[in-house]
């Protein structure tokens, strides 16, 4: 196996935090952002972590038995809330490959960075993507659509390092793989059809959001990512290092996602709402974030899954009522073009989106 170059914060980032230069980055994208109007309030909640270390909430039958889901010790509080996967099945040099590439651009200089910076009012490419609250969200991120194929938008593509667009495209290919086997067996385990799920996510968008955090002196000071659920159905997220940082909330506690061995190839998978609102609630979404590292630099690669029935984000039909053992709607249906519109809205009111949608 390859081993990875040390994460390097130094080249590009300040290493006094918050400093000047950094700081005026991310306010001036935070400032045309505001003006597109798609700056977003939510809470950060309390930040007690002590006690436990581990959160993981993954129960799924099907791949317990075969080894490659672990970390199965609650499922009353639903299923697969947080799961690290290991024996997955993507060849390890694909993610290898991914991790060096999201560590090598990241290095890069602010300009070379830059060449593949958001344009106009798109939502791709290299930037400060996250701007949701009052605290400064400290990081850089590239965001790209990488399946179905034709959607991609190549000039925003990092040529540098030279690597980075096959080791994008294989590893997005292979999670594409991977996901449709994990929703046939969530299917499986809630008694319908792995075809059902998996029809739901066949072809629907995937985006790829690869993000670093750097450090902070002042970590309070700031916010990696802000307290989310995801917004699509399903996510799958790369550690290219061994910065700790991720949180989620269980029973109002914020919890550590301890990440996995830094030369491993294990994957941190959880649900978004999407997928919770098709499962009927079965597999949750989890609200989580990411605190900054006074010391070191966290650099992760995330993958976003869409998935739909029909043009509607609603239960499946397969669950509900009037199918065997079939249950009662818990969510009602919004045409998956609506669903963002809705999904915005409930957080300017500081719902819980999901809640918005409960029937
Ligand atoms: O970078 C991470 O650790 C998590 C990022 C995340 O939650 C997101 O992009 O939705
Ligand atoms: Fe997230």
């Amino acid at each position: 196996m390859r081993s990875l170059p040390a994460p390097s914060s130094a080249k590009t980032t300040p290493t006094s935090c918050p400093s000047s230069t950094w700081r005026s980055f991310l306010t001036q994208t935070r400032r045309r952002r505001r003006r597109r109007g798609l700056a977003l309030r939510a809470e950060t909640g309390d930040s007690s972590r002590s006690g436990y270390t581990y959160i993981y909430n993954g129960y799924l039958s099907r791949f317990r038995e075969s080894d490659v889901l672990l970390n199965s010790n609650n499922p009353d509080e639903g299923f697969f809330v947080f799961g690290q996967l290991t024996n997955h099945g993507i060849d390890e040099a694909v993610i290898q490959r991914m991790k060096e590439s999201t560590v090598q651009f990241f290095d890069l200089p602010l300009d070379s960075k830059n060449a593949v910076a958001v344009r106009g009012d798109g939502f791709e490419g290299y930037g400060h993507h996250y701007s949701r609250l009052s605290k400064l969200d400290w990081a850089e991120s590239v965001i790209l659509i990488t399946q179905p194929v034709q959607d991609r938008n190549m000039e925003l593509w990092p040529t540098n390092p030279p690597m980075f667009r096959d080791a994008l495209e294989e590893y997005s290919a292979a999670v594409t793989k991977l996901m449709a086997k994990l929703v046939g067996s969530m299917a499986a385990d809630l008694g319908v059809a792995p075809a059902a799920l998996q029809g739901a996510f066949a072809g629907k968008r995937q985006s790829a959001a690869i993000h670093r955090y750097p450090p902070c002196r002042r970590p309070e000071a700031v916010i990696g990512n802000t307290a989310h659920t995801d917004g699509l159905a399903l996510t799958a997220l790369l550690h290219a290092d061994g910065t700790p940082g991720l949180q989620v909330r269980r029973g109002g506690r914020w919890f550590p996602v301890p990440p996995p061995l830094p030369g491993g190839a294990a994957l941190v998978v959880n649900v978004g709402d999407i997928l919770h609102v098709l499962t009927n609630g079965a597999y949750r979404s989890a609200e989580h974030r990411v605190m900054v590292n006074a010391e070191r630099a966290r650099t992760t690669a995330v993958v976003f899954q869409d998935a739909s029935v029909g043009g509607m984000v609603a239960p499946l039909p397969e669950l509900l009522a009037g199918a065997e053992g079939g249950e009662v709607a818990r969510y009602r249906a919004v045409p998956r073009s609506e669903y963002l519109k809705v999904r915005f809205s409930a957080l300017a009111q500081r719902k819980g989106f999901l809640d918005g949608l409960k029937l």
